[in-house]
């Protein structure tokens, strides 16, 4: 279970933020993340992810407080970021590979699942690609692959159909789902309201501070 009680995040020396959100990302739910461009979306995922320590309150992970990237893996925190954080040297297939066998898994099974996800994501077709020959689209959903194939306990998603046509877009809301139904407490930064209105939950950053829209 992660959770932030009054957390306060910036950067450097720059103006705070967001200061005192307090949210409970609870298993078996979408939460989506909204607010305008700029409202600090990315930030607060960066702050869940133990990329950003905050300035002000805390952020815990199993009663924990949350140290760093290291400590949020060990946790099972999974973060798919706004720019893919991808390989593009790599193919798509090989990308999945690297992060399940990193994870422990044995080669043989590691080639299965990712053959597995990639179909679920459509991307059958583009496995032996390089990453830097996909398009963006296609891109982000081997982010997403990649996401799912690690099976988190939190999984943390930065606008991931922000380059989707309107059947990946679903494709990708119903996994996002379907991890959740998994036991997985998903969080979902989305600019579109319409993807929010569909999720159990909602998180709206305004003006530096987060209202709870739905719980
Ligand atoms: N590395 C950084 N250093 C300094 N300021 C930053 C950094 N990253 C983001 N910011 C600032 O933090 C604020 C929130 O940015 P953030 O990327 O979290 O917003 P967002 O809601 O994810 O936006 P978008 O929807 O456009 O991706 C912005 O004012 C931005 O300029």
């Amino acid at each position: 279970m992660l959770t932030l009680q009054r957390v306060s995040v910036g950067y450097g020396d720059a103006p705070t933020v967001l200061r005192d959100v307090s949210v409970t990302l609870r298993p078996g739910r979408v939460l989506a993340l909204t607010g305008s461009s700029g409202a600090g979306k990315t930030t607060l995922l960066n702050a869940m992810a133990g990329l950003l320590p905050p300035r002000d309150g805390t952020v815990t992970v199993d009663g924990q407080p949350l140290r760093d990237r290291d400590h949020a893996v060990e946790h099972r925190i999974v973060l798919v970021p706004q720019d893919n954080g991808l390989a593009p040297i790599l193919t798509a297939a090989e990308n999945l590979q690297v992060a399940l066998v990193a994870g422990g898994m044995a080669a043989s099974e590691a080639r299965q699942q990712t053959a597995a996800l990639l179909d679920r994501l459509g991307l059958s077709g583009q496995a032996d690609q390089l990453v830097e020959e996909l398009s963006g689209g296609q891109q982000q959903r081997t982010a997403i692959a990649r996401g799912l194939a690690l099976r988190g306990g939190v999984l943390l998603a930065d606008e991931v159909t922000s380059e989707l046509d309107a059947g990946n877009r679903q494709r990708v809301l119903d996994l996002l789902h379907d991890e959740a139904r998994r036991g997985a407490a998903v969080v979902f930064a989305t600019h579109d309201p319409e993807v929010a209105a569909a999720c159990e939950a909602e998180l709206h950053l305004v003006e530096g501070r987060a209202e709870i829209v739905r719980d």
